[in-house]
């Protein structure tokens, strides 16, 4: 994979235009396609050596000629191969019937293959330019193969996965390795498309970077690339309040754990001091239970205006533990001109009228994130959530659009979107992650964030990220709280 394009994600019609954009400039475009389909036919001969047989299955489009290649590849190597196609070889276009016709095995019905022990299948049905729910032959070809144990090896994406939205088209291979070109595409990223690559190999089949990247939008994978510049080293001269003071708001006495998981994630991802801030009746809780983290009592919104005089408290984490109503609401209204994670009942206390929240965030220079998980999301944003043709990654960014906020969308492929677009698609958390708790760690290690002076897109991304590597650290048996102790340094 070129270096440069490294986190560069590309869309399905991004990468049309890419194509396109090479063929104008006088690139030969059969030769991209034999760079393809020969690295598929060199990943197979290296993932399966032993296969007795590579059974090829090849698509009415430019996919198929790249398994049409990788069909004649293997076959020049002296390995035994099958072609199978789906729809009329003799219908093909362009390259792709350049390269059937340039293939010198028998081309039989796609219906015509039955799986046996030994096959090791290549994936050339349908690729990038997948859009609509693959045909009944495929998806009955798909079932067999299934239920012949066979492995998959996809080219550009298994067929019947979406590169737009990584949503399943009917059916889909498994496949256990994934040969795409260029640039990965969101597809590769987003569930449970991402379940379905395999291991992903991103080969460059010698399309310039230069075009590649002037076509890609503004959406990467979440990696230190994509924040690092903003997360400063330790000055050694500093002091605790130039690390910045975080503050958390508990839930009443019975429901304290939560903001106090988020206090000590903060305090653990470096911000200076950590104050959690506590209704009356929940002092006594949250006293018996705190060390390093400050508390201070802070029942109603007197209180919270007199706390907020003191500009080195720069930075607030609201919802988790917090409780459902006006009190969450006038909190988080308070706090929107500063740095503030709104997170768990923070958020879903705005489900019934959120105009007034997203007309603050727009207005107030704030810096506000918010961190739906699925259910979160569908009920603060009930309308984006119901637009089915849309993809987890466009969704965070119509929400981000319009509350004017950075919003975090949770899950296994979490997603952090601007209201500018700017996107980025997180891949190193661990199921693990999915424990009671875990919400709250990335909520604190945000606040920190914030607390730390990054710009709120950034902060969040950065957590995100940390919050993926502490679950990598903290390993399969890990709580909430010893995931705490994982969070590792930002690099
Ligand atoms: N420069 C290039 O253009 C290169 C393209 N490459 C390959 O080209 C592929 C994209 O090729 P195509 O754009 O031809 O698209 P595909 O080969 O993925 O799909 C073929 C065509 O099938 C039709 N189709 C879509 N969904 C369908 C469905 N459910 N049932 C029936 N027909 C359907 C569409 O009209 C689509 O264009 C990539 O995935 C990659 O494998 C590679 O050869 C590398 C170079
Ligand atoms: N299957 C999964 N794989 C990886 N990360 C996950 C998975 N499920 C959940 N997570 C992550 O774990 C965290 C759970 O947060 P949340 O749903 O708010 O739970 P809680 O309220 O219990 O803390 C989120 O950061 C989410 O992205
Ligand atoms: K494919």
């Amino acid at each position: 994979m070129l270096e440069v394009l490294r986190d560069v994600l590309v869309t399905p019609t991004e990468m049309t235009a890419i194509d396109n954009a090479a063929a104008a400039s006088g690139i030969d475009s059969f030769a991209l396609m034999r760079s393809a389909g020969t690295a598929v036919s060199a990943a197979a001969l290296r993932l399966f050596p032993e296969a007795l047989r590579f059974v090829v299955l090849c698509g009415p489009g430019n996919n198929g000629g790249d398994g049409y290649v990788a069909a004649s590849a293997l076959a020049d190597g002296g390995a035994a191969v099958a072609v199978f196609a789906l729809g009329n070889p003799e219908a093909l276009k362009g390259d792709a019937a350049r390269a059937k016709s340039a293939c010198p095995l028998t081309v039989q019905p796609l219906e015509a293959y039955e799986p046996k022990l030994g096959d090791v299948v290549i994936d050339a049905l349908f690729g990038a330019g997948l859009t609509r729910d693959l045909p009944a032959e495929a998806q009955r070809t798909i079932a067999r193969a299934s239920e012949g144990h066979v492995p998959v090896i996809a080219v550009d994406l298994p067929s019947g996965v979406d590169g737009r939205t990584g949503e399943i088209r009917g059916a889909s291979f498994a496949a256990v390795h994934t040969v795409t070109f260029m640039a990965r595409k969101p597809g590769h990223l987003l569930m449970p498309g991402r379940v379905r690559c395999g291991t992903l190999e991103v080969f460059d089949i010698g399309i310039p970077a230069r075009l590649v990247s002037e076509r890609a939008g503004d959406l990467r994978l979440n990696t230190p690339a994509a924040w690092g510049s903003h997360a400063s080293a330790l000055d050694p001269a500093t002091h605790k309040y130039r690390r910045g003071h975080l503050g958390v708001f508990s839930g009443g006495p019975r429901s304290t754990g939560a903001a106090r998981l988020s206090a000590t994630a903060g305090l653990a991802a470096g911000a200076g001091l950590v104050t959690l801030a506590s209704p009356t009746e929940a002092l006594a809780a949250n006293a018996s239970h705190l060390t390093a983290v400050m508390l201070r009592e802070i029942h109603g919104t007197e209180d919270l205006a007199a706390w907020l005089k003191d500009k080195r408290v720069n930075a607030f984490v609201l919802g988790p533990g917090f409780g459902v109503g006006k009190k969450a609401r006038d909190f988080a209204l308070m706090l929107c001109d500063r740095a503030l994670v709104l997170d768990a009942d923070g958020m879903t206390s705005f489900e019934k009228d959120r105009t007034e929240l997203f007309e603050r965030a727009a207005s107030s220079g704030g810096r506000l994130v918010m961190t739906p998980h699925e259910g979160e999301f569908a009920r603060l944003f009930p309308e984006i959530a119901a637009e089915a043709a849309l993809s987890k990654i466009e969704k965070a960014q119509a929400a981000a659009r319009l509350s004017h906020a950075v919003v975090v969308y949770k899950g296994p492929d979490t997603v952090v979107a601007a209201p500018s677009g700017h996107a980025v698609v997180n891949d190193n958390a661990p199921p693990s992650l999915a424990t009671a708790g875990s919400g709250d760690v990335l909520a604190g290690i945000m606040g920190a964030h914030l607390a730390q002076g990054m710009p709120a897109f950034e902060a969040a991304a950065a957590a995100v990220w940390r919050h993926g590597e502490a679950g990598r650290r903290a390993g399969r048996g890990m709580t909430a709280e010893t995931l705490v102790e994982c969070i590792p340094p930002l690099p």
